[in-house]
């Protein structure tokens, strides 16, 4: 026992090795409380305040219903000492109609409580999945590559749900502390040394709690990658996207091994802890019992001493009992209170997480407007990148220039390094040295915000959203998903009028498997919808990432032909494999291993007789 009493204040490693949460922890981390019920309050004044009126009231019906149990019992004994001829029961029945009356209110106090627990809940959840998704928003890329992130991220939203729970323990605590003042302050006039023996009843019921708590805590935290890995076995175990591949390959076996590896050692754990949990629980709960038969032995003495009326007995004998239970109640909660203000720190943190990709100004520059139109264009200086999780530089000393409406394809084999250039320029990342310039300033010196708009890239894994055909088309210029004729106008720029056409709810048709109702298009088909994305926006610079790699020989050269005519004057960026589509490009930029090979025209590098020359020789011999 004494051993388990320290361990109790010790730091001790959760099962899994790491290190478990301390109480010094748990406790300092209620200062998130004012946070959270500010958040609480700014959800629903109205409702918060209702709240707290409503639960305020139900707070003293406890000591006012044991009080009016004790005038009825003194009552009644007072009548059963009179002559039956002078017994009038009208007081007593008063009195028990007032208790009743006291019953009613408690219950409906109780249900309005719930009730407004429940709506405030409600909206507490939604607006915090939208504080969540509007910060997620806000966070860079690669801040989302990063798995403690990812955790942070899904603890945060897990808890969304949890943390209306947590806002009914806070409230309720409140509630259950001015009960127990009210009763104690009863129990106090008439022997204080109970209140002692009633805290030595409750107290280690409240630490064995802590106790346990704290190692769920534990438990449930380091399981976190565990259990998103848990999540992504299940969704891709049954899954529309998956169960292609894992049908064909037969995976099922493999990831229903994986998945019950893991969730069998999480059972393994979690029951031994539950085991000890019960067993505590149960020893505990017989010390908080003796406690209470100790006092009860005590006010009956008093009683049959005549020193206390029996209508006091039962005041006491109620108030004890009801302490207690609230007692345990108010300290076991306090243990999951302090629990669920460990999780707040998670969400805390998260929402404490700052994006690094914002406008650097140089010093006292005020913000620099994004250049209509672009007149130098970009320039690399010296650029290289290292991805966070990468140990090699996917970029290294890179130097060039993309002038002001000039069509540049990038060539290179796999993992040369082309799709970073692209994310680099659309600065979803920042160079880890070098810089890259736009008509003379620093990239980092503009509006993020504004070069995106200006930016338009559509990547080779784009999102196909499970929207309608024309709102997958719309999300290239949101703001413009109404305007049905911009819409048609992209579409039949990049071809996906063609794919509209053969829909059967034409625009309006749901497009992808996931919901009721919608149609799956082809690799080639999608393609098209998604490269009209580019036409949708009016930016100067357009980047199309591979986006034709699935086009027919046929389409993908129409594409192209159009988007020449199309982007006329803009300044473009085309990465393929396909030489048929990069020879069309003014100039093209040859890169290896993330460094400048060579750059120039198609005939120019031809003449060079170099990696270009020699990737084109090798790709016309295939067609030979
Ligand atoms: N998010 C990432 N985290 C870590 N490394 C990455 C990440 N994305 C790319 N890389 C690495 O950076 C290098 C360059 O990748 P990049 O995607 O730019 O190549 P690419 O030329 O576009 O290739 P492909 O022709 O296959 O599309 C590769 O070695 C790749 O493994």
């Amino acid at each position: 026992m004494f051993n388990f009493l320290k361990s109790i204040s010790a730091k001790r490693p959760a099962p899994d090795g790491k290190p478990a949460v301390s109480v010094r922890e748990r406790v300092s981390a209620l200062r998130n409380l004012p946070a959270f019920l500010k958040l609480i309050w700014y959800t629903s004044p109205g409702l918060a305040l209702a709240n707290i009126a409503l639960r305020s009231l139900r707070a003293g019906l406890p000591l006012a219903m044991l009080y009016v149990g004790k005038l009825i019992i003194d009552a009644v004994v007072t009548l059963t000492r009179l002559p039956a001829s002078e017994r009038v029961l009208t007081p007593v029945l008063t009195l028990v109609a007032l208790e009743f009356g006291l019953v009613l209110l408690a219950d409906a106090l109780g249900r309005g409580v719930a009730l407004l627990d429940s709506l405030l809940g409600d909206l507490f959840t939604n607006q915090s999945s939208i504080r969540i998704m509007q910060h997620a928003a806000e966070l860079d890329l690669d801040q989302f590559e990063d798995s403690t992130f990812y955790d942070k991220l899904e603890r945060a939203r897990r808890q969304t749900l949890s943390r209306t729970v947590l806002m009914s323990q806070v409230l309720a605590q409140g509630q259950d502390t001015v009960t127990l003042v009210l009763l104690a302050g009863g129990l106090v006039a008439f022997q204080p040394w109970l209140l002692g023996l009633l805290l030595l009843a409750v107290v280690p019921a409240f630490l064995g709690e802590s106790h346990f708590n704290e190692r769920s805590y534990s438990l449930s935290h380091s399981w976190t990658p565990e259990r998103r890995e848990l999540d992504y076995l299940r969704q891709t175990g049954a899954s529309d996207e998956t169960a292609k591949e894992v049908k064909i390959f037969g995976l099922s076996d493999f990831l229903i091994t994986r998945f019950r590896e893991l969730s069998d050692d999480f059972y393994r754990q979690n029951k031994s802890l539950v085991l000890r949990r019960a067993s505590w629980g149960a020893l505990f709960s017989a010390i908080g019992a003796a406690g209470y038969y100790g006092a009860y032995v005590y006010i009956i003495a008093r009683t049959v001493a005549g020193q206390i009326s029996l209508g006091q007995l039962t005041f006491l004998a109620g108030s004890f009992a009801r302490l207690r239970s609230l007692l345990e109640g108010i300290l076991s909660r306090f243990s999951s209170v302090a629990d669920g203000a460990l999780y707040l720190q998670d969400f805390f943190d998260f929402f404490a997480l700052r994006p690094r990709i914002v406008r650097q100004a140089a010093t006292g520059e005020t913000a620099r407007s994004f250049p209509r139109p672009i007149r130098q264009g970009f320039e690399f200086e010296n650029v290289g990148f290292q991805y966070k999780s990468g140990t090699k530089w996917a970029i290294r000393n890179l130097s060039f220039q993309l002038e002001a409406g000039e069509k540049l394809a990038l060539v290179g084999e796999n993992g040369a390094g082309k799709t970073t250039l692209v994310k680099l320029l659309a600065r979803l990342y920042d160079p880890t040295e070098g810089r890259i310039l736009l008509d003379g300033h620093d990239l980092r010196e503009y509006d993020p915000a504004e070069l995106r708009q200006e930016i338009g890239v559509i990547f080779q894994d784009f999102v196909r959203f499970q929207l309608s055909a024309g709102q997958n088309l719309a999300v290239g210029r949101i703001e413009e998903r109404q305007n049905q004729s911009r819409i048609e106008i992209a579409a039949q720029q990049s071809l996906a009028d063609t794919v509209i056409a053969k829909l059967p709810g034409g625009y309006s048709q749901m497009i992808g498997r996931r919901f009721n109702g919608g149609v799956d298009l082809s690799g080639g088909e999608w393609q098209k919808i998604a490269l009209g994305r580019a036409y949708m926006r009016d930016a100067q610079l357009l980047i199309l990432d591979e986006p034709t790699a699935a086009l027919d020989a046929r389409a993908e050269h129409e594409v192209f032909q159009r988007f020449a005519e199309l982007t006329k004057g803009k300044t473009a960026v085309l990465i393929s494999h396909r030489f048929s589509t990069v020879r069309m490009a003014n100039r093209i930029l040859v890169i290896e291993n993330g460094q400048f090979v060579e750059i120039g025209s198609h005939e120019e590098l031809l003449a060079k007789g170099g990696r270009y020359a020699e990737l084109f020789a090798l790709q016309a011999a295939g067609y030979r």
